[in-house]
């Protein structure tokens, strides 16, 4: 692991006079999935690197009875990636590991867990009367409401130490509900003291996005209507609901992925320069850009629900319907392509692509800038189209798909393509997870890479109709073979309204593995 991929971290969590009191970290929700797999991981991960403030502790809290020490390693262990020289330091951190059970409506239980943050700071430092808390809502939305009332009347840390919420996702299915949700987070706290998590805005190539765009002159001149014919913004699974299906359909494809991490990409893409790298300047770009939006149109969107592959392995063989956990004919979709509209001087007539899926044929997100044709073309129209593409996932890379002459003796263009590969140019760099990026943010009071409430606001505007027109229609979406590249009908649209092409010659040669 490399140690100057840290430096700035350690440098500012141990020079922070802010973060230099006690610190607790409360994960409510304590014995589900997520905690089990991500966030308890994730605070193994960033203690193991010395990220955290140093006093920090850690305190479960869920319904079940249950014993932290063995749940950690018993349970938690096999995501957390322990090499065997760290079993020690592994065992230190388990033993700053604290639980209580308590319900998710019992203002007695908060009362307690407040005490019981009080009871182990002062275990830790006896002069002291606070600490700073950190709250982190891994919970079913359904408990969300009483859990922020109970923490706000019962848990807020005594000043000047700090409150924070971390709030996962679903931020509510709509304008309303999600309104509705706001509303009551903001009588309980204050804007500064809700990190609403999307956990794509934590990953490696979602945050470059920032960096190549305004770090680069050659980019700014040409990122526009001038240069640009259409974004496409990819979001694709291998698998199915694996037996989550009973949460997937209430939500769905749009609600689960499009709506807000592909949407936060999108205003990634095309907000305007900021005025400089503070979170609350990216912030409002990135709203101004979302309000230049319309509501999407049913016609400029294709609908899918994945059907079992007949020919395929294990999960394959199974449907979207076949999942006993997925209601009877239900019309959820699980792979969506809509074309979005800017209304700017930078992309009006520019569509952006959204895409995703579940159950397709391969695992992929991606960002994919497709440039206009060569004006005034020599060379028959034999060039393609420049592209430059952002693979956020799997193995990062920035690459740009260019015209060269083909090497030999001829004058003919070529495709390939200007190359950078992560995992070749960077190798042996540590690239934090997602979670482990934002939760030391949160740490750090930076809300650079959360949802604001606006922000969030102006995502459900975008995609509220849409999504009632469906529900109040019941529209069918088209059926897909588990494991395909999608829909035909979603080609047919990115082609025709999309003004994408797509250059089946193009052929990719891993120069990496040519030997010299
Ligand atoms: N650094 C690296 O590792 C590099 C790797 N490569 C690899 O080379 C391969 C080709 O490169 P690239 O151009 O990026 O990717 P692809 O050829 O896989 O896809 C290009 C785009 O065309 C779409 N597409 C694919 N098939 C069709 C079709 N039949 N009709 C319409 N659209 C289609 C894809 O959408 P959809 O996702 O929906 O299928 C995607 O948006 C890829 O596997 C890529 O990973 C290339 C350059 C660098
Ligand atoms: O938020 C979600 O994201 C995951 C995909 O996350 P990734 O980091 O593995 O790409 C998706 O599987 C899940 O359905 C969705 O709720």
């Amino acid at each position: 692991m490399s140690e100057n991929i840290f430096e700035t971290f350690q440098t500012v969590v141990h020079l922070s006079e802010d973060l230099k009191s006690y610190h607790v970290f409360v994960v409510m929700g304590a014995s589900g999935d997520l905690a089990k797999k991500k966030i308890y991981p994730t605070l193994w991960w960033l203690y193991r690197d010395n990220l955290l403030p140093k006093k920090t502790f850690f305190l479960g809290y869920a319904r079940s009875k249950l014993d932290i020490k063995d749940f950690l390693t018993q349970k938690c262990r096999q995501y957390m990636k322990v090499k065997p020289d760290e079993e020690e330091k592994f065992n230190e951190w388990v033993s700053k590991n604290h639980y209580l059970a308590g319900s998710y409506d019992q203002s007695e239980s908060f009362a307690q867990l407040n005490s019981k943050i009080v009871e182990i700071s002062r275990f830790y430092e006896p002069e002291t009367d606070d600490a700073n808390r950190i709250f982190y809502l891994a919970l079913p939305p359904s408990v969300y409401t009483s859990v922020t009332q109970l923490l706000s009347e019962n848990c807020k840390a005594k000043k000047p130490h700090f409150t924070r919420v971390i709030v996962e996702k679903p931020f509510g299915k709509d304008s309303k509900s999600s309104s509705e949700l706001s509303t009551h987070l903001s009588k309980l706290f204050t804007e500064e003291q809700i990190y609403r998590i999307d956990h794509y805005l934590g990953k490696e190539m979602v945050q470059n996005l920032i960096v190549l765009r305004f770090a680069n002159q050659i980019f700014k001149r040409i990122w526009n209507r001038d240069s640009i014919e259409n974004v496409s913004i990819t979001f694709k699974e291998p698998f199915g609901t694996q037996g989550r299906g009973g949460y997937f359909d209430e939500f769905g494809i749009i609600r689960d992925v499009m709506q807000n991490h592909l949407l936060q990409i999108l205003s990634l893409v095309a907000m305007e320069s900021p005025i400089s790298k503070n979170a609350e300047e990216i912030r409002n770009e990135k709203v101004k850009v979302l309000r230049s939006i319309p509501e999407i149109k049913l016609e400029d969107v294709v609908l899918g629900q994945y059907v079992g592959n007949p020919n395929g392995q294990g999960d394959e063989k199974m449907g979207y319907l076949d999942d006993p956990t997925v209601p009877a004919g239900s019309n959820t979709p699980t792979f969506c392509c809509a074309i979005l509209k800017i209304k700017n001087e930078r992309w009006d007539g520019v569509p952006f692509i959204l895409k995703s899926g579940k159950a397709l044929n391969e695992r992929k997100a991606e960002i994919r800038i497709q440039f206009k044709e060569v004006s005034g073309d020599i060379f028959d129209n034999s060039c393609a189209r420049n592209e430059l593409v952002i693979r956020v996932q799997p193995d990062e890379a920035v690459y740009m798909k260019i015209s060269t002459k083909k090497p030999g003796i001829n004058f003919n263009p070529l495709e390939t393509e200007l190359d950078l590969t992560y995992k070749h140019r960077y190798d042996g760099e540590y690239m934090p997870d997602a979670y482990e990026r934002l939760i030391l943010d949160v740490f750090l009071g930076s809300q650079l890479n959360f949802v604001r409430t606006d922000e969030l606001a102006e995502a459900w505007r975008i995609f509220t109709p849409l999504l009632h027109k469906l529900e109040k229609e019941n529209i069918k979406p088209i059926p897909y073979v588990y494991g395909s590249r999608g829909l035909p009908e979603a080609d047919e649209l990115c082609a025709k309204v999309g003004k994408y092409t797509y250059n089946k010659n193009y052929k990719w040669k891993d120069s990496s593995k040519s030997k010299i």
